[in-house]
């Protein structure tokens, strides 16, 4: 790769960069190294196996698993239901499968990251254990129902489907503005099927296993909260479910999902609370968005305006409640239950921090109303001549808006829920048309004789309906309707900032053009039927040089697939909206206890973060979109391969083309190096290791993951048609040690002759905030994404046989390493590159 061609592709996909900004965990333990891994893994083992609790922690698990519980989980739940086996499925691709899925999520979102999938998962996972549901399930819904829950966001950009429609997305477009974010979602979660190999291995469930993934991902769509909310209601009344038959399993998987996804108000409040405000991060980080680009801000992304407990509060009322309620019923299980119940305290502790945060704002307001003491006695002392100065001059401008302090003298509903206060940039608040949710007029909820709660009377007296006040949860599909609404590009008011610039995920932003935006759109919906053409876009995985390497045979297995691949679009997504739901609240709240929020949840936008040292310039940095490129690089604090040639080599790079530079990766993958056969030569475990061995590790699968095979939870049955493996103990707690990624590359002035030791590296990786280039490599070590070495298919077997199908000799080569096990050994046998 000697001088730098301009890529044939510029736009950005950086999901796979910011990942890596996860924080390792263990770095605390860094004072004892020796025993890093152990605990590391022991907390993971440990929190699997409570992971059929409701109590269930996802952000605990994401910081042992050292940020990779998407797929530790997600192989730990293949595992547990047997789908290994039932369906003869690899674990190497099982976990490649799960792995690029997690890099499909933005680390960089707040809310809309892995861990939410993997909190969703768990959820989804809960369900399927209710007894209700699991004696019915075949093992195609259950797969369905895991790859649907952790697949069901990827790819969100941090926005919802608003914004993209408002910045006139190409996706967006490309969807005609109907559940946009979770098309997006679900055929993402088809081309990780298929870039993984996994779908290969299920060629007689494929058409199955996609429309039961398709069906669960789009019924994630808040818009349609209502559409299922009334048929679910309808079966409830008239007791017509029957799970025997696979439509309403299919159905009741469904609701599961809605229910996983929007569940973490009913978890423990610590978790609740954490869920809570790092979804109004989002929120309020796309209201800087909407400001910078000088359009209408979105009520509940508007900081100024709202409240994380008002927004809570509403949320809880308006979306999560009803829809619960339902479910409560149709479980009647203790777990749902035990949901209510918290459900119910979480309420009321945000409806009294909702009525100190009115109270003190109500004070406020009338400390302001009320005149200084001070000043009048200086009034009182102004000469009569002052006076009647002061009375020829006209009456001084109103102050600036406070919108906020306004609305907030008397608290009204209005007020609580801030629907009418739609902040709008100033310059804009004459010119712009008012955001007119579209309501939908669904003809089941219109016609639906719930009883009147209180709050609906309220809300009725006050002039709202509930799906105003529901739209504020979401965005609408209508564009005509929902968005600020230019019908043309023309009548669009000049925008200061392109959204090219404050997207929270450039990759997004790298939207295609206004002719290629129309060429996808002919190409989708001008011929039939437009979904054959678009099996996954290009946005994901990303069109860049590397990414191409990587994913080239993805688009070569893609064409020979029954949809045909477009390769020009790019990639974005967010989370869709909320509409209307009759909201049949039947509780009267009290309020008794009190909590206490962190008074500023909010954070500046990535791209307003102070910025760093330059980045270097590459060759390829030569023009006005790759320097913003490399701003924004370099704000994100990604870490980059600046050498000319390799610019766009991170660790996914295909390691035939590094030329060796093993000091230039950030990963700790292999590169170039021979390949012994495993059983032979290696060393004793934390002994020098040679090339060989070095190798065959990059440390960053937990090794549980290959090996472990079974599960004990107390609350568990065995699924029918799916046999759980049982098993009394762990082996590799017994077996495994080390924690330090055997396969670091040399480091410039590491000593010992350019090799950093392991104390040395742990100590670059402690918490003092000067973590150089040392630390970013040790933190890579359990992050990595798929990479592959290339080896004789006689090699691959081998391997892979070795490690996962012969305990025996899986043991043997275990206890001799340390560290966690490499990716690319899982990976090689059946590495498609
Ligand atoms: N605690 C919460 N408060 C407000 N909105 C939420 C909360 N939890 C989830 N949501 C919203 O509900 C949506 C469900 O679908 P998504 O996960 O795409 O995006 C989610 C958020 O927009
Ligand atoms: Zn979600």
């Amino acid at each position: 790769m000697g001088s730098s061609p301009t890529p044939a592709c510029s736009g950005k996909f950086l999901t796979m960069h910011k990942r890596r900004r996860k924080k390792l965990t263990t770095r605390s333990l860094s004072q004892d190294n020796a025993i890093l891994d152990d605990i590391h893994h022991g907390q993971v083992q440990k929190i699997l196996n409570r992971s059929s609790k409701w109590a269930f922690n996802a952000f605990t698990l994401e910081t042992v698993a050292g940020g990779r519980s998407l797929p530790v989980f997600c192989v730990h739940l293949f595992h547990y239901y047997g789908l290994l086996d039932h369906f003869h499925l690899d674990v190497v691709h099982v976990w490649k499968l799960f792995t690029l899925i997690e890099e499909g999520y933005h680390s960089t979102n707040p809310y809309h990251n892995s861990i939410h999938a993997t909190d969703v998962t768990q959820a989804m996972h809960c369900f399927l254990q209710e007894s209700k549901i699991r004696q019915h399930l075949t093992p195609v819904e259950i797969m369905a129902a895991i790859i649907g829950a952790v697949a069901h966001d990827l790819d969100h950009p941090g926005v919802n489907q608003h914004f993209l429609i408002t910045t006139k997305n190409h996706l967006a477009q490309l969807y005609q503005n109907m559940s946009v974010l979770e098309n997006h979602h679900w055929r993402s979660a088809v081309g990780c099927l298929l870039e993984s190999g996994v779908a290969n291995q299920l060629i007689p469930y494929r058409d199955e296993l996609e429309k039961q993934i398709r069906d669960l991902i789009l019924a994630t769509d808040i818009n349609r909260q209502n559409e299922f909310l009334t048929q679910f209601k309808k079966h409830l009344d008239e007791k017509t479910l029957d799970l025997r038959k696979p439509g309403d399993r299919n159905f009741i998987l469904q609701i599961a999902l809605k229910c996983a996804d929007i569940s973490n108000p009913t978890r423990p409040w610590d978790i609740s609370r954490k869920w809570s405000l790092k979804v109004c991060d989002e929120f309020f980080r796309q209201g800087e968005f909407e400001r910078k680009l000088n359009l209408p801000v979105t009520s509940i992304c508007d900081q100024q305006s709202t409240s994380i407990a008002k927004i809570q509060v509403g949320f809880f009322r308006i979306v999560v409640f009803p829809l619960f309620y339902e479910w409560h019923r149709f479980l009647e299980s203790d777990l749902s239950n035990h949901m209510m119940n918290i459900l119910e305290s979480n309420r009321q502790k945000w409806e009294e921090q909702e009525r100190k945060e009115n109270a003190e704002e109500t004070q406020t307001e009338l400390s302001d109303a009320e005149p200084d003491i001070s000043e009048d006695e200086e009034a009182t002392k102004r000469s009569s001549e002052a006076i009647s100065i002061i009375e020829t001059i006209p009456p001084p401008p109103p102050p600036p808006r406070d919108i906020r302090r306004q609305s907030l003298a008397v608290p009204t509903l209005e007020s609580t829920l801030g629907v009418r206060r739609h902040s709008v940039p100033v310059n804009m608040e004459q010119s712009l048309p008012r955001t007119i949710y579209r309501r939908e007029s669904l003809p089941l909820n219109k016609g639906s004789k719930a009883t009147v709660s209180p709050q609906t009377e309220s809300r009725a007296s006050s002039g709202l309906r509930e799906e105003d006040e529901m739209q504020r949860f979401g965005s609408s599909s209508d564009i005509s309707s929902s968005s600020p609404h230019y019908s043309s590009a023309e009548e669009q008011p000049e925008r200061p900032l392109s959204a090219e610039n404050l997207l929270p995920e450039p990759t997004i932003a790298s939207m295609t053009s206004n002719a290629e935006v129309g060429r996808l759109s002919s190409v989708l919906q001008g011929n039939n039927p437009p979904a054959k053409y678009l099996t996954r876009q290009q946005t994901f995985p990303p069109p860049q040089p590397f990414m191409r390497m990587r994913y080239m045979s993805a688009t070569v297995e893609m064409s020979t697939c029954k949809e045909t691949v477009h390769e020009d679009s790019q990639s974005s997504s967010s989370q869709s909206s909320r509409e209307n739901i009759s909201a049949n609240n039947k509780t009267q709240y009290t309020i008794p206890s009190i909590a206490v929020l962190s008074p500023n949840n909010s954070r500046p936008p990535d791209f307003l973060l102070p910025e760093g040292p330059a980045p270097q310039k590459s060759s390829f940095a030569n023009n006005k979109r790759e320097t913003e490129a490399a701003d924004k690089e370099k704000v994100c604090k990604m870490v980059k391969l600046t050498e000319p040639g390799q610019r766009y080599e991170k660790e996914n790079v295909d390691p035939r083309r590094t030329n060796g530079s093993l000091s230039k990766r950030r990963g700790s993958a292999p590169v170039s190096l021979p390949l012994a056969k495993p059983d032979e030569n290696m060393p004793p475990a934390g002994g020098g290791m040679d090339s060989d061995t070095q190798s065959l590790r990059r440390g960053s699968v937990p090794i549980e993951i290959a090996h472990y095979q079974s599960y004990e939870d107390e609350n568990s049955d065995p699924v029918i048609n799916i046999t759980p493996v049982e098993t009394t103990r762990m082996f590799w707690q017994y077996q495994r040690r080390g924690s330090a990624p055997l396969d670091l590359p040399p480091l410039v002035g590491g000593g010992n002759g350019g090799m950093l030791d392991r104390r040395e590296l742990t100590r670059h990786t402690s918490l003092n905030g000067k973590a150089g280039r040392r630390k970013k490599q040790l933190r890579r070590r359990s992050s990595g994404g798929p990479e592959t070495v290339c080896l004789s298919d006689a090699h691959s077997e081998t391997l892979s046989r070795l490690l996962l199908r012969r305990p025996e000799n899986s043991d043997a080569l275990l206890a001799r390493r340390r560290g966690s096990l490499p990716i690319e050994v899982l990976t090689v046998g059946h590495s498609v590159f």
